[in-house]
């Protein structure tokens, strides 16, 4: 079995951990390294620091979890398993090059961006592979990425900070909608509670009908809309477009590439 090693546990790291385990991964094929071990399930190895990762461990993929912010401090630890070991980093905006200045020009790395839904297998990762990584390697982060949702591959890594602002961040613009109908909902009188009710219903119902149906989400939008009727009212409004969803959510992908590309160095 592939064997893991989890560098930083925290919110996408425990989430993608939560994915594997209820998946069927054992857990004696994973060890963790994280300082806060308040995130990590019981019945994992679990490690403060790089130096006691037990010496009979022996990695097939090191998954690199830690904040952007922090990487160059703790990456270098983990040099020593370059050659064996492929290492795939979820960072947002480090590039492969950063990796191999950091590890040798000769590491296998796999630059990847999931999402949080792979706490319930319902993630989407998208990877681009550098060049010392085999087809065997690949494969190998294709089936564990796959344990816990969808996942692509792309030759171009320029396009890394774009996936990032689209599916990494995704899952916020999202919960923020179902933020906002909620306060809609009570601003247009309902009980707080209902509103939270009806608002997370709409969103995860209306998710998994974008999940389950063949029709774009642009035909179940209008599957929801009867000419002259109340949704029409809405989209007029949401569809504006100078200041309606289009334009905005355009300059927040666009905000969210540009900060990428700022945590590259
Ligand atoms: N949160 C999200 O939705 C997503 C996050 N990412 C990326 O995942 C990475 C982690 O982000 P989050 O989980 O949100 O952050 P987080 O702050 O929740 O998790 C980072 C974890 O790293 C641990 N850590 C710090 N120093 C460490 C060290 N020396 N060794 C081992 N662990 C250490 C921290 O204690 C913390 O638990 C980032 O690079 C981020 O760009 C990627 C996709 C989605
Ligand atoms: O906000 C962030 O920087 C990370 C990357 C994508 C989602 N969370």
């Amino acid at each position: 079995m592939t064997k893991i090693l989890l560098v930083g546990c925290g919110k996408m790291g425990s989430a993608m951990l939560a994915g594997w385990l209820e998946q069927g991964i054992a857990a004696a094929d994973v060890v963790v390294v994280e300082p806060n071990p308040a995130q990590v399930p019981a019945g994992v190895a679990l490690v403060g620091a790089a130096p006691e990762i037990p010496a009979a461990f022996s990695p097939d993929i090191v998954i690199l979890a830690v904040k952007p912010q922090v990487m160059a401090d703790v990456v270098p630890a983990y040099a020593r398993f370059a050659g064996q070991a492929t290492f795939l980093s979820i960072a947002a905006g480090k590039p492969i090059s950063f990796f191999q200045t950091h590890l040798g020009q000769g590491a296998a790395i796999v630059r990847a961006m999931p999402n949080t839904p792979a706490a319930v297998r319902r993630g989407i990762t998208v990877c681009c592979a550098g060049p010392g990584v085999t087809d065997q390697a690949r494969s190998s982060c294709q089936s564990l990425l796959q344990a816990v949702g969808q996942v692509a591959w792309i030759e171009d890594e320029g396009l890394m900070d774009a996936v990032t602002a689209v599916s990494g961040s995704g899952p916020a613009y999202v919960f923020l909608l179902a933020e906002v109908m909620a306060e809609a909902g009570a601003w247009a009188g309902l009980p707080a509670e209902l509103a939270a009710q009806l608002a997370r219903a709409t969103v995860a119902g209306a998710g998994e009908l974008l999940r389950q149906s063949n029709d774009s989400a642009a035909q179940l939008r209008i599957n929801v809309t009867s000419p002259g009727g109340t949704t029409a009212a809405a989209l007029a409004v949401l569809m504006d477009q100078g200041k309606g969803m289009g334009p905005l959510m355009t300059d927040a992908v666009v905000a969210a590439a540009l900060r990428g590309k700022e945590l590259a160095g």
